[in-house]
């Protein structure tokens, strides 16, 4: 089996979850598989160092399933991990960026000290479905003056087209068609 079909058996899809006529895509259980960690990280990993041989700066992860894979990215790429968190929730000088997502309007921070100007940086997330959440983050990076070189999600909810949304190129393990 390959690193992708591995990923794509553990996902569960769950029906009408967190609101009616949402279908939930549930990354969870792989988590419970150590094989598909290892296979998705390693895949991440080697396409990042594949289209950037020069290597990068930061990997930045968003609240809350970035956290769970962006900095185990950011370790075995020897760069830091940056995370964008849900408004209120970090200390100090921060970047603010409101934004729509698929069920919901929400605001995102990241610390204003965490990027340098020119820095070289990776966005990832979990899914991306209508783009607003990695838009936004996308925002705070620009705000920071660094570069977005790409943003990488496990699942692009394709038909949702949030992809078409982003400023850098957009690189998914999986696509699902429906929302
Ligand atoms: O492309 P979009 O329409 O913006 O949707 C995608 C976002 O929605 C989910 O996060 P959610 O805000 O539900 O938060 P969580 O990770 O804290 O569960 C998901 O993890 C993405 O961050
Ligand atoms: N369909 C979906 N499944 C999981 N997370 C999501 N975030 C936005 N839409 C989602």
């Amino acid at each position: 089996m390959s690193d992708i079909e591995l990923v794509k058996s553990c996902l569960r899809v769950i029906p009408d979850f967190p609101i009616k006529g949402i279908m939930f895509q549930d990354i969870f259980p792989i988590f419970q598989n150590p094989e598909a960690v290892e296979a998705m990280v390693s895949h991440f990993v080697n396409h990042i160092k594949e289209t950037n041989p020069n290597g990068v700066d930061a990997i930045v992860g968003l609240d809350a399933r970035g956290f769970l894979f962006g900095p185990m990215i950011a370790l075995r790429l020897g760069c830091k991990f940056v995370p964008i968190r849900k408004k209120g929730k970090l200390p100090g000088k921060t970047f603010v960026a409101q934004y729509k997502k698929e069920y919901g309007v929400d605001e995102f921070e990241i610390p204003a000290d965490a990027l340098s100007e020119n820095q070289n940086v990776i966005i990832v997330d979990d899914l991306i479905a209508t783009g607003g959440s990695a838009a936004a983050a996308g925002d705070l990076v620009m705000k920071c003056n660094a570069n977005i070189k790409e943003y990488l999600f496990i699942i692009d909810l394709v038909d949702l087209k949030g992809s078409s949304s982003l400023n850098a190129p957009v690189y998914s393990m999986i696509t699902v068609h429906g929302d």
